[in-house]
């Protein structure tokens, strides 16, 4: 937590999420989407970046600290080495992601909240994989699953917002398990209603 001398929080949490997926899924544009608001041709990452977004959910103000990794395979043994700590998993298009989420199992901690994000919907004539076989994927490595698009900014918002809400349920159920090192605050959100585009399968 920040805030030193006395003066209110800048935020109740902080949150840590991580973007993996192959390169050219479109991590960095839908980062770059929910923080920015705009959509322009990046080049590939290099190593990682990070960007910060401010959020209120449940009337608690969030500080998501969200990590880009590079997708280019030279670069996987030092993103790999970000994947600790992290409490949201953002990963991206279907049909490239087999391999990493396998390795997500093996490298991470089963309290990680995995994503699932299929991007680039608005590319519909050319999708490789169909809405069910994403969720059916996504059911059988306990994924949630959403599918957006960073371009036209379709679910952008909530690929984010529901992985931050999962999280939160997993901290309340850390709190009533009476873990230490957990910051005793109570969310009020309600969990997510359902909706006929994202599919959560945690
Ligand atoms: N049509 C469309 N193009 C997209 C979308 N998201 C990303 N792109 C394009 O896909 C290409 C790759 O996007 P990036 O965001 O750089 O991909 P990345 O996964 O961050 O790639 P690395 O940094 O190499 O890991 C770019 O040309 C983007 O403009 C989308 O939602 N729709």
């Amino acid at each position: 937590m920040e805030s030193s001398s006395g003066a209110a929080p800048e935020f109740d949490y902080l949150f840590k999420l991580l973007m993996i997926g192959d390169s050219g899924v479109g991590k960095s544009s839908l980062l770059l989407s929910f923080t920015s608001d705009t959509f322009e041709d990046l080049s590939p990452t290099i190593g990682v970046d990070f960007k910060v977004k401010h959020v209120i959910v449940g009337g608690k103000k969030l500080k998501l600290a969200i990590w880009d990794t590079a997708g280019q395979e030279r670069f996987r043994t030092l993103t790999s080495s970000y994947y600790r700590g992290a409490q949201g998993i953002i990963m991206g298009e279907i049909p490239l992601q087999i391999c990493l989420i396998f390795g997500l199992k093996k490298l991470t901690s089963t309290q990680q909240i995995k994503m699932l994000v299929g991007n680039k919907v608005d590319k519909e004539s050319e999708r490789v994989v169909s809405k069910k076989e994403g969720i059916d994927f996504a059911r059988e490595y306990g994924c949630l699953f959403i599918e957006c698009s960073a371009k036209t900014r379709v679910n952008v918002e909530q690929c984010f917002e529901e992985l931050v809400l999962k999280v939160n349920l997993e901290t309340l159920s850390l709190l009533a398990e009476g873990s230490a090192g957990v910051k005793k605050n109570i969310f009020k959100q309600k969990p997510p209603e359902s909706d006929a585009s994202t599919s959560g399968c945690c």
